[in-house]
Parts: structure tokens; sequence; C-alpha cells
């Protein structure tokens, strides 16, 4: 090769190569060196290219939730070479988040998601700038997020997160990259992404009432399974940011995991009367950060553990864990006889329960007080366990709508006792 003529040139973009210049003998269309080698086999595709891949370099992307859908979100997008990344989480990592949540691995058990989130990125690719969100997603800093970014992709886990996203990115004017994973089936779409595109409000007007909608932390997950969904959101993070291939949107995708397969439902198209992008909207620019979406969407928008607890009863009804454990060793001032009753479901009573509990499952109570068998334990003491001490207060309340005149909740439950009687106890 002549040493005049240049070596290579790609994308077309950049730097000239003349004869005698001092001036770099190859161009690589907005890319240098170190990232057209790490790039390389996706600048290659025809579908996708250098000038696709600078506009990667040049967007940005907010993740909300570093969980098990915003673990391979961050990951892959962060491989992929956005420019700039933020992740906003308010929790902390725990162990039973492990099996799912890659971001985090042992060592990072009880650091912040976000932190721990931004240093695996950090990791991954040091040529993506990665802004951390200690404070989580809210209705008072939504749109300032939001506005901040090209792209959202919403990883939460609750609804009263998925409404305030959603309200934001549409008066923002932003892409909304959606996904949902529970138990062993996920779902997908974006939206509010071109005219006729639907907000998540225009397909879902109806927020759930608090309590009904199923959560991993109760219902369990698959770890693969937001492994799954979370991917598709980077692919279709991507395709929004570069404009490649078809996005996901106006339609919703569904995955089920035990039989493999995926369906597509066609989304109609943006609703007139949507509280948000409809033609008169009730969540505006000016009212969205007073809005209320824990009291109008769903219930709280930060599952905090213990600070999530119910509470039904009267301090009467109720007993901690530290007295439960002198019944159970002896030393407390009652030779009362007693009983536990664990209303856990049985897959979970089967893995850990206190020695000597009984296993009466919720549904198995509701069958016992219905068929007027609540009372068989009168005489003894009874105290009614769970995991988080929720359940165990509305098992109660029906025990003594039954009429039962001696039990009692065991406050906070098993992470409780776990957390102050003994730490053997698994916490999950
Ligand atoms: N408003 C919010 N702002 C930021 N992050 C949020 C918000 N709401 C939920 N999240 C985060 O979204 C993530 C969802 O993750 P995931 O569904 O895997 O469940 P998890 O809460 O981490 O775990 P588990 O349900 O097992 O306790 C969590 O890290 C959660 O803290």
């Amino acid at each position: 090769m002549g040493s005049s003529s240049c070596a290579w040139e790609r994308g077309g973009v950049g730097g000239s190569c003349s004869s005698g210049s001092s001036s770099a003998s190859w161009s690589g269309g907005g890319l240098d060196k170190g990232e057209v080698e790490r790039y390389a086999r996706q600048l290659v595709l025809p579908s996708f290219g250098v000038a696709r891949q600078r506009k990667l370099k040049e967007a940005s992307v907010l993740v909300v939730g570093a969980g098990g859908l915003g673990s391979p979100v961050c990951l892959y997008l962060a491989a992929a070479g956005v420019g700039r990344i933020g992740v906003t989480d308010q929790d902390d990592v725990e162990k039973s988040n492990l099996h799912r949540q890659i971001l985090h691995d042992e060592a990072e058990v009880g650091s912040h998601k976000a932190v721990s989130a931004s240093k695996a990125m950090r990791r991954l690719n040091s040529g993506t700038e990665v802004e951390v969100h200690l404070d989580g997603f809210r209705a008072v800093n939504a749109l300032g997020l939001v506005e901040g970014y090209d792209v959202v992709v919403d990883a939460s886990d609750n609804p009263a997160t998925r409404y305030c996203v959603n309200d934001a990115c549409v008066i923002a004017g932003k892409p909304l990259v959606s996904g949902a994973a529970i138990g062993t089936d996920g779902q997908l779409s974006v939206y509010n992404h071109g005219d006729q595109c639907p907000c998540y409000r225009c397909v879902w007007p109806d927020p759930p009432q608090e309590g009904a909608c199923q959560r991993c932390s109760d219902s369990g997950v698959l770890g693969v399974l937001p492994g799954i969904i979370g991917t598709l959101q980077a692919l279709e993070t991507i395709k929004v940011l570069t404009g490649a291939g078809e996005c996901c949107s106006q339609k919703l995708l569904m995955f089920d995991g035990l039989a493999t397969s995926f369906r597509s439902l066609k989304l109609r198209p943006r609703q007139e009367k949507c509280l948000v992008c409809g033609s008169s909207p009730a969540i505006t620019r000016e009212t969205i950060g007073s809005y209320d979406y824990e009291a109008n969407c769903g219930g709280a928008m930060h599952d905090k553990g213990e600070s999530a607890c119910l509470r039904v009863l009267p301090e009467s009804r109720r007993v901690s864990c530290e007295f439960l454990r002198s019944r159970i060793d002896g030393s407390a001032a009652t030779d009362r006889e007693f009983v536990v009753l664990d209303v856990r479901p049985k897959s979970e009573y089967d893995f850990a329960h206190l020695r000597g509990s009984v296993s009466l499952p919720m549904d198995a109570l509701e069958e016992e007080v219905a068929a007027g068998a609540a009372l068989a334990r009168e005489g003894k003491d009874t105290y009614v366990v769970c995991r988080r001490g929720n359940d165990s207060q509305v098992a109660v309340d029906k025990l003594l709508r039954a009429g039962a005149t001696s039990v009692f909740d065991v406050e906070g439950g098993l992470q409780r006792w776990s957390k102050a009687v003994d730490p053997t106890f698994p916490l999950y």
C-alpha cells in the first residue's frame, strides 16, 4: 500500500486523508479506533452501521428501576454504547434480588441499587456516562428527570410509578419503553412514540385498586423472565433511538415463559378522553407535581419492606417477635397453652418456618372461618405469623369476627423475626 493512500475509510464522515497530511490516515464516521473495535460486530450489520452507532453515542436514556427488568436494560444499553444513561431507584439490594437482578452481586447486598447499577455499567463500558438519581421517581421530580433524557424505560414494579412515568413522558414528549414480568409471564410495549401511538394511560385508563396488583415479592418470579423482557426493552430502546427496524408501538407483546410463546395484540390509537394525552387533560405540566399517584393509581410507589405494612388491628391485638420468642423458650410470664399459626402459602412454609408452628394458609383459614371451625383453638393463645405482618393482621381480624377471643398478630412477621430475633431465619 502506498504511503500516501488512506489505509481505510468507513462511514464517509469526518477527516480527510490527503497525501503528506499529519491527520490520521483514516476516518471512522465519528467513532474513534476503540469504538470501532468495540462495536465492530454491530457496525458491520447492514441494518445498523456506523450512523446508528453514532446516534446511540449521542443519545441518553433514563431507566426507572434497577431491579429485574432494569438489570438487562442498563447492562445492554451500556454495552451497546448509549452515550448517557441515568438510573433511578430508591431501594437497597437484597439477597432475594440476586437470582434475577444481574446488575448487582453478593458484595452489593445492602448497598443502594442505583449506586450498584452505576458501578456495574461503568465496569462494563467506561465510555458511557452514567448518572445516578438516588431518590427514585416521584411526582415532584418526574418532569425534571424525564426532560433530561431522550427515551425513558419503565423498569419499575408498581402501578403508581408506571402511571407517573407515563404522564411525565406524555407531557415532556418522550417515548416510553415499558415492560413487566411476573411469575413466568411478561409483556412489553412502546408508548407515546409517534402521533397515533397511545400512551400507557390510553391503554389502561383505570388504575388498579390498591393491593390488586401482583408483585414479585408476593407472587414470585422465575429469575430469567425479567431478563427476557428487560432485554427486549433494551432492544426497543435501541430501535427508538436509532430508527432501526420497527418498534413495538401500538401493540402489546405478551410472553408465556412456560410455553415459550409470544403473542401480540394490536392496541387502540391515542384516546381523546385520556387524562393526560386527551383533548382536555387533567394532568398537565402544572399539575403533575402535586398529583397524588399513590391515592389514585393503586397504592405505594416505593416498596420499602416493613414500612409497607398495613395497620388494621389495635395495639392490644399485636405482640412483638421478642414476646413470641419468650413464649417459645418458656421465659414469658404466662404458662397458658399456645399455638403459632403460619398463614403464608404452603410453598413458603415448606422452605422455612418456626419450629412447632402450624401451617394454615389464608385460603384454608377462610374455609375454616366459613365452616364455623375457627374456634377450635379457643382456650389456647393463638399467635398468627406471615412474611411481613400484613396477612397475619387480616387473618387475626377474620378470626376475631368469627368469635375467637385470644388471637394475636405477630408484628412485622417473619421478616422482623429474622432481623430482631434470629438472623439465621431466611430473610426473603
Ligand atoms: N418510583 C420508583 N422510582 C425508582 N425505582 C422504583 C420505583 N418504584 C419501584 N422502583 C424499583 O423498581 C425495581 C423493580 O424491581 P423488581 O420488580 O425486580 O422488584 P424488587 O422490588 O427489587 O424486589 P422484590 O419485589 O422481590 O422485593 C426495584 O428496584 C424498585 O425499587
